[in-house]
Parts: structure tokens; C-alpha cells; sequence
């Protein structure tokens, strides 16, 4: 963690401004691991321990390595496998082995770089700045995020960082008008941490400073970054709307407009979320020199394209596919499509339905959404044709050919699949039956074709569905943008980037191959 704080420093420095960071968490739990590797000693127990050294003090007791803070009788949290952390209180201090008597009932001898000092006078609320905690460290923290989260405060401040936790459940009075009333103009820190807060000191930045600003939103999927970014451009949309005469769209509205379309071809189905953006995004909200909002624009990145062709249970593909699969009988005549356990794309997983969620109105659901932003029928009409072919493309198999290290489609399915993804994609059968069996290498002279096995030319097949489809996805960005309306002329805007981070597997499959840890990305 601290890691990515040095690094978007560094980024600062560099001129990209970013202001405000929103870390989100959705369990308590999950935060040991991220934070398990205790770099995040806390700066003031840092001083106070400079402090002590400057008296002379010895850091060590004389005899072992415990810190000499932590003697029989002192407060102290020790580590414990099931419950992350226990409480208690020291009993006996033997070298480096500390004894805990903890307030669970159990008695723990642990060594003592496992025990850290429990702040006595930490308030029963907790504190809406973590840098106002005796000890920052991992179970203070967790501590203090708990309490706050226990009595519904589900936002809490680390210097202009806020932390978010998701509350699962809705808390409408805490994103009403009145509520961004209330945060208009009021100075960072005055009142309860909250998006609307950083949004605003957002806005006030770019206003009195005339320079753009950002505002990073990270965390583990299903954390709570789209929910935290939808707060924070209704309170820009809030500040800088124009009080407008005409029945005109509000760029706030047009955005959330898109939504359903983004969702449609960017969202899947996660172990930790039913609706998981499987992309990162970045909206721009532009604004004119009297600090109204001028324009917009969405740019997408990292879509994760290896979710068309692979999926494991209880995972599914995106949502385009399955209320593709469930619309209404003429166009699954005109798309030839059926079952969506019929379609090796889709089978991988045994999830295909979620619960109170009807594809067949989400299909049309779409479609609305679709007109909406100027997707006209036509197009319309395309984009599926485009999502079908891919399903079709998926069940075409391959088998040796005759020639030596050549392959085939495998039998008459096969070959339908084939035929109708070609026609589907409206291109020439042999073309692209050939831009799967075979590979063209050109050199300077001469131009060699190179016949593939059959391992090769399925790898081609699900390289060619990944490519379309996310060509696809940057299409409907792109009209998106367009009809949202971007002010290209526009000198300031706020940015809002949310991206994901954090995420820690067993096994990073996902992440290593499409969403890199935020970690892992040089700025
Ligand atoms: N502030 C909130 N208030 C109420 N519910 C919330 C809040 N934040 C998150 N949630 C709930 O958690 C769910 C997941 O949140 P969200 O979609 O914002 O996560 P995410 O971090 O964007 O996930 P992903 O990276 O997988 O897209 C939401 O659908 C909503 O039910």
C-alpha cells in the first residue's frame, strides 16, 4: 500500500495532479492481507521513537527483542489465525516470547514482532482521520475502521485520502441534496469524511488554482469504486450544472445514461460482484472558465479480453452474451443462436443465470439504452450480429488436415459454426477459415503462408473473438463520447479514474494476464 502512495507521489511531483486518492475496502477482513506486510508503521510511532532515542532511551528491552514499550500489564494486539487480530493484556514478558492474556479468553505466547501496543484511550466511535490514532498501525487501523463501520460510518479520512467501506446495504440519506448542500464551500476536514467532500475540494482546487485535477479511486472488486465514482460526479454535476431553460440532458444524466450500454459489453459476473467492470475507467468532466461544466468524456483501458473465451466457474462471461441468448424469438432466429449452455464460450462455467436479474429485459433493456445515446437501429443491429458471430466463432473445433501440421474444422457443427459466423461478421467464408488455419508471415521478398495444427488454430480462433471484441467495446466508447459531448476547447477539467487494485489471489490468474495489480504498474 504504502508502495503505491510513494508511487502516485512520485507521479505527482511529475505534474500529473492527483489529488485525492479513494481507497475502498469491502471486508474488514480482506484488509489483512493487503496490508499484512507491516510497512505501515505509523509515522508518529516513528517520532516517538526518535523521541525516546534523543532521551537516551533504549528501544530494546536489555534482555530480548520486544519493544520496551510492551511490559507485563500493557494493552497489546497480537496476531491470531482465524480472527485476524485478538486484544489483551500482556502477562509475562521471557525474552523474546510475550504471553497475552486476550479479551476472547485465550492465552497466546507470541514473539513479540507479532504484538503491537493497543492504544488505551482509543475512543469507543473511533477517529474520522486516521492520522489522529496513537498507533497506525495494521490492527489500529483495522480497529478504528471497524467501530466507525459499526455505527454506519462507512467513510473515514487518512490526511486527504478517504477510506471507504463498503456498507452492502443503501444509505440514501448520506448522498441527498441536502447533503451536498451541506459540503458546499465547507473546508476540508470539517465536516464527516465523505466523496462529496473530496469532490469539492476537487472543484475548489481547479477554481482557485486554474489547474485540472484528478481524484484516483481504487480498491478490490466489489469494493465500491463505481458506486464512489457515481457520488462523486453527481456532486462536480452538482457544482458546475448550468441552471439550464431548455429540456435539454444535464452531462451528469447523459453519462449515467451510458451506463447500461458499458455495463452491458464491459460487466461480468465475479466471485466477489454480479456486476464487476472488467475495464478501467476514466470520466472527464470538463468545465468552462466560469467553472461550468462544459463537456464530458469517457475513456475505457485494459478491458480484461481473455473473459471472451475463458471463464471458470462461478465466474460468467459478459452480460452481452446471456441476454443475447434470451431475446426475443425473432432475433435469436435472425443471430441463430439458442441455449447458452450450447456455446463453448459460455459452458466453461456452470453459472449462467443471476439471481433476480431477467436477461430477456435486460436485452431490451439495452436496446433502450442504446437508442438513448444515438446507437441507431442498424447499429444496433450490428453490435449483436457481432456478439453472435464470437459465439459462434467459439464452437468451431479443429482437427489434423491432410497436409502435415495443417488442420480442419472438425465436422459438419463445426463447419455450420463457421459458415455462420462468417456470415454474421458479413465476410467471406474461405477468408476467414484461413485467417484461422493459417498464418501469413511477411518478409521483405516474399509473403509465407504457414499451415497451422489444430492447438494453434484454436488459439487463433479465440485470438480473433478477444480482438473483435474488444474493438467492438471501443466502438460503443467511442459513441458514447460523442453523444455526450465532449468540449474539446475546454482548458480545465476534473478527472475521476477508477481502476482496480489490491487484487490479492491465491493464484492471480486474472490479474496477471489482464488486470495488473495496480502494484505492478510503473508510472
Ligand atoms: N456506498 C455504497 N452504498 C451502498 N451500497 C454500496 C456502496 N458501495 C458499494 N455498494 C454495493 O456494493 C456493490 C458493488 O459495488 P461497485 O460495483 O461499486 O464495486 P466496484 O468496486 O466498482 O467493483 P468492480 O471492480 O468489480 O466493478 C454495489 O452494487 C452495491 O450494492
Amino acid at each position: 500500500m504504502s508502495d503505491v502512495v510513494i508511487r502516485l507521489r512520485c507521479a505527482k511531483r511529475r505534474g500529473l495532479n492527483t489529488s485525492y486518492i479513494i481507497w475502498l475496502f469491502s471486508f474488514l477482513q480482506r484488509l489483512f492481507s493487503y496490508l499484512g506486510n507491516k510497512e505501515i508503521h505509523s509515522a508518529r510511532l516513528e517520532r516517538n521513537e526518535r523521541e525516546e532515542r534523543a532521551r537516551g532511551k533504549s528501544l530494546e528491552c536489555e534482555r530480548c527483542a520486544a519493544p520496551s514499550s510492551i511490559i507485563v500489564g500493557s494493552h497489546v494486539w497480537v496476531e491470531d489465525p482465524d480472527e485476524a487480530w485478538l486484544d489483551g493484556e500482556v502477562t509475562e514478558v521471557k525474552g523474546d516470547d510475550i504471553k497475552i492474556n486476550t479479551t476472547s479468553g485465550k492465552t497466546i505466547v507470541a514473539k513479540s514482532a507479532n504484538v503491537y501496543p493497543k492504544d488505551p484511550e482509543f475512543p469507543s466511535c473511533g477517529v474520522d482521520d486516521m492520522t489522529k490514532l496513537a498507533y497506525l498501525h495494521e490492527p489500529g487501523v483495522l480497529q478504528n475502521l471497524r467501530c466507525r463501520y459499526d455505527i454506519n460510518e462507512i467513510y473515514t479520512y487518512t490526511g486527504n485520502i478517504l477510506i471507504a467501506v463498503n456498507p452492502f446495504r443503501r444509505l440514501p440519506h448520506l448522498y441527498s441534496n441536502h447533503m451536498m448542500e451541506q459540503y458546499k464551500g465547507a473546508a476540508f476536514g470539517e465536516l464527516s469524511p465523505h466523496p462529496f467532500a473530496v469532490a469539492d475540494a476537487a472543484y475548489r482546487n481547479m477554481i482557485n488554482e486554474k489547474i485540472s485535477q484528478a481524484i484516483l479511486v481504487s480498491g478490490e472488486s466489489g469494493a465500491g469504486k463505481t458506486e464512489s465514482t457515481k457520488s462523486l460526479m453527481r456532486y462536480l454535476a452538482y457544482m458546475g450544472g448550468k441552471a439550464s431553460k431548455t429540456e435539454e440532458r444535464s452531462v451528469e444524466q447523459k453519462v449515467l445514461e451510458s451506463n447500461p450500454v458499458l455495463e452491458a459489453f464491459g460487466n461480468a459476473k465475479t466471485v466477489r460482484n454480479n456486476n464487476s467492470s472488467r475495464f478501467g475507467k476514466f470520466v472527464e468532466i470538463q468545465f468552462d472558465k466560469k467553472g461550468q461544466i462544459s463537456g464530458a468524456a469517457i475513456r475505457t483501458y485494459l478491458l480484461e479480453r481473455s473473459r471472451v473465451c475463458q471463464v471458470s466457474d462461478p465466474e460468467r462471461n459478459y452480460h452481452c452474451f446471456y441476454m443475447l441468448c434470451a431475446a426475443p424469438a425473432e432475433d435469436i432466429e435472425k443471430y441463430k443462436l439458442g441455449n447458452p449452455r450450447t456455446f463453448h464460450y459460455l459452458k466453461q462455467s456452470n453459472c449462467y443465470d443471476l439471481d433476480g436479474v431477467d436477461e430477456y429485459k435486460e436485452y431490451l433493456a439495452t436496446k433502450r439504452a442504446m437508442d438513448v445515446v444515438g446507437i441507431s437501429q442498424e447499429e444496433q443491429d450490428a453490435i449483436f450480429r457481432v456478439v453472435a458471430a464470437i459465439l459462434h466463432l467459439g464452437n468451431v473445433e479443429f482437427v489434423k488436415g491432410k497436409e502435415i501440421d495443417s488442420s480442419q474444422p472438425k465436422d459438419d457443427k463445426s463447419r455450420f459454426h463457421l459458415k455462420t459466423a462468417a456470415e454474421l461478421f458479413k465476410c467471406n467464408l474461405k477468408a476467414l477459415e484461413d485467417s484461422l488455419v493459417k498464418r501469413v508471415m511477411v518478409t521483405r521478398d516474399e509473403s509465407i503462408t504457414k499451415s497451422l495444427d489444430p492447438d494453434t488454430a484454436a488459439l487463433s480462433r479465440d485470438a480473433l473473438a478477444k480482438i473483435v471484441y474488444s474493438k467492438l467495446f471501443d466502438w460503443l466508447v467511442d459513441k458514447i463520447n460523442v453523444s455526450i459531448g465532449q468540449d474539446t476547447a475546454s482548458e480545465l477539467l476534473i478527472g475521476v479514474l477508477d481502476i482496480y487494485g489490491f487484487e490479492s489471489f491465491k493464484t492471480n490468474r486474472n490479474s496477471n494476464i489482464s488486470r495488473p495489480n495496480l502494484l505492478k504498474i510503473p508510472y
